[in-house]
């Protein structure tokens, strides 16, 4: 077991749940994190640096601020393909309704696993340097039983929070028959691949004639919790429809994306805010040229609100999450301690995990620090690589 002091701290950000928006930001404080390695350690002792205990090891970190590690609760991350020019017909106005997730699953399903492989944790490396500690990550791109087992088994090497997609796109071999295709995918897939799973996930868009009804979603979602799986949605991206709701009634961890809300969507996710967050994904309003929910009236009414990536090939290509949280201030009406705390004890809120999220004594030492004095930062420094994961010995 060794013990590390991290000392010099500029500003420690708790994500307590004290202070404007949650984030408890403290100055004057120092952290000690015990680990036996390798993994993360765990927190031992939070205070003010002149009664901190002595420790094994002495971090200084010169005056910069320290935060919990971003925990980024959407990504699909295992695919291979490129689909830049998508995003630049975007950009001269084409709308996205999801049909180039065919693209995707087709130069995914010929890749080897290595070459996957290689991308994903070359994906996940890229995140860990811009401070994402927790990633969740979708399979999704597969859409065949050995496709979408190897994508879950390919997450399961990166992280634990993984999720099965099967419904994210009716592949083009079942376009005549979206039955049968949701048969499969409540059938012989979800059994062959709820054993490599935490969640289940169903992209619920009936606008999108590539996507799922909500009756569809009610199917997948009630299957995969009868294997055994906790349940996420995509909803309410490319238009109003039934996601939010059904999301909520059915007691799902985190809807996802929630860009066209009813009053009706709001006061069922207030009502639920319990159980159900709202995980907006501010990059891909960016990248779709979308207009981007209005995360204030959301925070004001009392909904659980996360931000995330979402990092994808189709509508938002940035593993980034501190331009999320750029984002989320700048367009979606958050405060950059709403904004901090939404990625962090949000993000880990969404995934129903205690653990990450905050730095408190007995979290896991998932942190990060900033090339900054605080977190206002984040936001105020755009583009700006300021974030990164604090590797702290013991790990
Ligand atoms: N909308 C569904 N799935 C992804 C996009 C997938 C793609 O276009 O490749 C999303 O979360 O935005
Ligand atoms: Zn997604």
């Amino acid at each position: 077991m060794t013990s590390t002091l991290i000392t010099d701290i500029g500003e420690l950000v708790t994500c307590d749940g004290t202070g404007e928006g949650g984030i408890g930001a403290r100055s004057g404080q120092a952290v000690v994190v015990e680990g036996t390695g390798p993994g993360p350690g765990t927190i031992v002792w939070v205070g003010p640096a002149s009664s901190a205990p002595a420790a094994d090891e002495v971090l200084d970190v010169g005056g910069r601020c320290v935060l919990p590690g971003f925990v980024d609760s959407h990504a699909h991350l295992v695919f291979d393909g490129d689909r830049s020019a998508e995003f630049a017909a975007r950009m001269a106005g084409q709308r996205y309704d999801g049909g180039g997730i065919g693209v995707t699953v087709a130069a995914t399903r010929a890749a080897g696993d290595e070459r996957l492989r290689a991308a994903l944790q070359a994906r996940v490396a890229e995140m860990r340097a811009q401070g994402t500690t927790t990633v969740e990550v979708k399979s999704g791109y597969g859409l065949a039983v050995e496709h979408e087992v190897r994508a879950l088994q390919l997450a399961a090497e990166v992280t634990d929070e993984v999720t099965y997609l099967g419904a994210h796109f009716v592949p083009p071999e079942m376009r005549e028959d979206r039955d049968g295709y949701v048969d499969l995918v409540v059938g012989e897939m979800l059994q062959a691949c709820a054993p490599h799973a935490r969640w289940i996930d169903v992209f619920c868009e009936p606008a999108s004639p590539h996507a799922f009804t909500g009756e569809e979603s009610r199917r997948v979602l009630a299957a995969g919790r009868d294997a055994g799986l906790e349940l996420r949605v995509h909803g309410n991206q490319i238009d109003h429809g039934p996601g939010v709701r059904l999301a909520c009634e059915m007691g799902a961890a985190s809807v996802d994306h929630c860009t066209y809300l009813s009053d009706a969507d709001v006061d069922a996710l207030v009502d639920s805010a319990a159980t159900t967050t709202a995980t907006l994904l501010p990059g891909v309003e960016f990248s779709t040229k979308s207009p981007y929910p209005d995360a204030r009236a959301l925070l004001d009414a009392g909904v659980s609100v996360a931000i995330a990536s979402d990092c994808n090939p189709g509508t938002c290509f940035s593993s980034s999450m501190p331009f999320m949280i750029a984002l989320a201030v700048r367009e979606m009406g958050m405060t950059p301690s709403e904004a901090v705390v939404a990625a962090t004890r949000g993000g880990a809120r969404a995934l129903r995990r205690e653990d990450i999220g905050r730095i408190e004594i007995g979290a896991r030492a998932d942190l990060a620090v900033l090339q900054a004095p605080n977190h206002l930062h984040l936001a105020y420094r755009a583009g700006v690589p300021i974030a990164r994961a604090l590797e702290v010995a013991g790990d």
